[in-house]
């Protein structure tokens, strides 16, 4: 029987055990959720409209706080830790993308996407820098210096996903990544949502509606009131 501990590396990048959330007192949405993910593994969460996905996110992230059970990032359980190594642990290892894109329109593109850097004590020059190459990998070449308010949804989405990686963090957690475009530029998102992801070797945990998109991970989950359950797609399409 092994009695050492495991490599550092086979630490799943989360790992959740027993979770379970009501809401608005009495609504219990799930309970008893389990879940890992693996370095670089990537993985849809579907579910109807009300089930739960945007809030267990939010728990995945540390922004909510659950009713029981645990969440660990990298081996750190999230409710061990204060509020200051909470955002910390956050800012260092998980990248956001949010439908709503949180894109801040009074800074450049440039900007918005070094932010995550800035915030961790990088330097303007080498925040600015990484910000440009992660902005080219979008496709986005040379278009550091343009404002928010110029830029299509699609666009606009894809600085999302270059602020989302530009700290180069171990997880990343999407929700409806691509909700709100059209199919042919949600195709071309979530190709280099994946394609950003896997280049960096990061986890992905995305939230969507869509079979299409769920259908380009390695896992897909379907969150019910008991947890999460495995779904074969056995079409990639909507
Ligand atoms: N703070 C809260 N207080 C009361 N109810 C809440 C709160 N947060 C979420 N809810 C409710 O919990 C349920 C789950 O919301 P959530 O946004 O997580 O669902 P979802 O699966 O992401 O839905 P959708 O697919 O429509 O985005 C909803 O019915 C929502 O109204």
């Amino acid at each position: 029987m092994a009695t050492s501990s495991p490599p550092a590396a086979r630490t799943p990048v989360l790992a959740v055990h027993g979770l379970a959330k009501s809401v608005g007192g009495a609504r219990q949405l799930f309970a008893g959720l389990e879940l890992s993910v693996a370095p670089g593994e990537t993985v849809a969460i579907m579910g109807e409209s009300g089930a739960g996905k945007s809030t267990l996110l939010n728990l995945l992230a540390g922004l909510d706080v659950a009713d029981a059970g645990e969440v660990r990032v990298a081996g750190l359980a999230l409710t061990g830790l204060d509020e200051a190594k909470r955002t910390a642990l956050r800012r260092d290892r998980i990248g956001f993308v949010f439908q709503a894109f949180h894109v801040l329109p009074h800074l450049t593109l440039g900007q918005n996407v070094a932010l995550p850097l800035l915030l961790k004590g990088a330097a303007p020059k080498e925040g600015l820098a990484r910000a440009a190459t992660l902005l080219a990998a979008v496709g986005l070449e040379g278009r550091a210096g343009d404002y928010p308010a110029v830029l299509s949804g699609g666009e606009m989405q894809r600085v999302a996903i270059a602020r989302a990686l530009v700290h180069a963090p171990m997880l990343l957690l999407a929700d409806e990544p691509t909700g709100n475009l059209d199919p042919q530029i949600a195709d071309k998102v979530l190709a280099l949502l994946l394609g950003q992801a896997r280049a960096q070797g990061a986890a992905l945990v995305m939230v969507t509606h869509s079979a299409r998109a769920a259908a380009q991970t390695d896992r897909v989950l379907q969150l019910a009131a008991d947890g999460l359950h495995p779904v074969v797609l056995h079409h990639a399409s909507d």
